[in-house]
């Protein structure tokens, strides 16, 4: 049987790195900065050119209606974001965004494609690290064409975990937020990043640079190629709470394996944050 998703796949390869390009030239003139749900939630002119070139590109190779698409500029004006059974695109063009603004180097273009609500593949291109992370569902995970694997560490004493602290400022949410970083550095691990993408953040467990990354306040958009980049690798995905990986749901922990999962996950405190889908 032809392998009907491998077309849209090297699609999204070329696409993102074509939307990197972008990114590194709008990066070089001057930015002007809005703000979505608060004011430290930035967006740019270039995050919506980007994803609207993204989405032009994959509607004049793959035809106006045949796919659906769930792009995180976009998503703001149509309300929730409902993944079908039809084959859908799930794109944040600029992961990163005031990393973007202020010139911090991680900013990444994330591209996934599901079908039937499951993840074929995803594609994150870190841009200003000009690496590119790739992974279709049952065929491995790759950094430029090269093979990644998560690392093999077991013991959370000898571990780096990521997490992120976000846009919202609601007090008790940063306290929580601060509480729960604080009770993981003092297991104690080996240190806690962020790269300020969280595409990139879980290409770090795809490639073993760390052991884990979790984040409640993620969008779909954030996480859904990332996480066929992680699973590829031999990672595991779950929600914060040890329960199954549910990509609307704005949580999600990424790692090496179940026995970090779970040791960071004891750790956690977990705040509410509202749906994609807005079940
Ligand atoms: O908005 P954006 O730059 O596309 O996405 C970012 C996420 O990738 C990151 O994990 C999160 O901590 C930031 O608050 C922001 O949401
Ligand atoms: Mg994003």
């Amino acid at each position: 049987m032809a392998d009907e998703w491998q077309d849209p796949y090297d699609f999204a390869v070329e696409v993102a790195k074509i939307a990197g390009k972008i990114i590194r030239r709008a990066a070089e003139e001057e930015i002007k900065v809005n703000t979505k749900s608060c004011t430290v939630d930035l967006v740019t002119a270039t995050d919506v050119r980007v994803e609207k070139i993204i989405i032009g590109a994959i509607k004049e190779k793959f035809g106006e209606d045949t796919h659906c698409f769930i792009g995180e500029e976009s998503a703001a004006a149509k309300g929730p974001s409902v993944l079908t059974d039809k084959p859908t695109w799930i794109i944040d063009p600029v992961d990163g965004t005031t990393n973007f603004v202020h010139g911090f180097p991680f900013v990444a273009v994330s591209i996934a494609f599901a079908v039937n609500k499951e993840l074929e593949f995803g594609v994150v291109y870190s841009c200003f690290e000009d690496k590119l992370y790739k992974a279709r569902k049952g065929k491995g995970a790759y950094c430029d064409d090269e093979k990644i694997e998560v690392s093999d560490i077991k013991d959370i004493h000898k571990s780096v975990v990521i997490s992120e602290f976000g846009t919202n400022r609601n007090v008790d949410v940063v306290t929580e937020i601060c509480a729960t970083m604080k009770r993981i550095l003092l297991i104690p691990v080996h240190g806690i990043r962020g790269t300020g993408t969280a595409a990139t953040n879980m290409c770090m467990v795809a490639c073993g640079a760390v052991e884990a990354f979790f984040e409640i306040g993620i969008h779909c958009w954030d996480v859904a190629a990332g996480a066929v980049i992680v699973q590829e690798a031999g990672g595991v995905l779950l929600d914060v709470d040890g329960g199954p990986f549910d990509l609307m749901s704005r949580r999600m922990m990424s790692a090496n394996n179940r026995t970090i999962a779970d040791r960071v996950i004891k750790e956690i405190k977990i705040f509410p944050a509202e749906r994609d889908d807005g079940k």
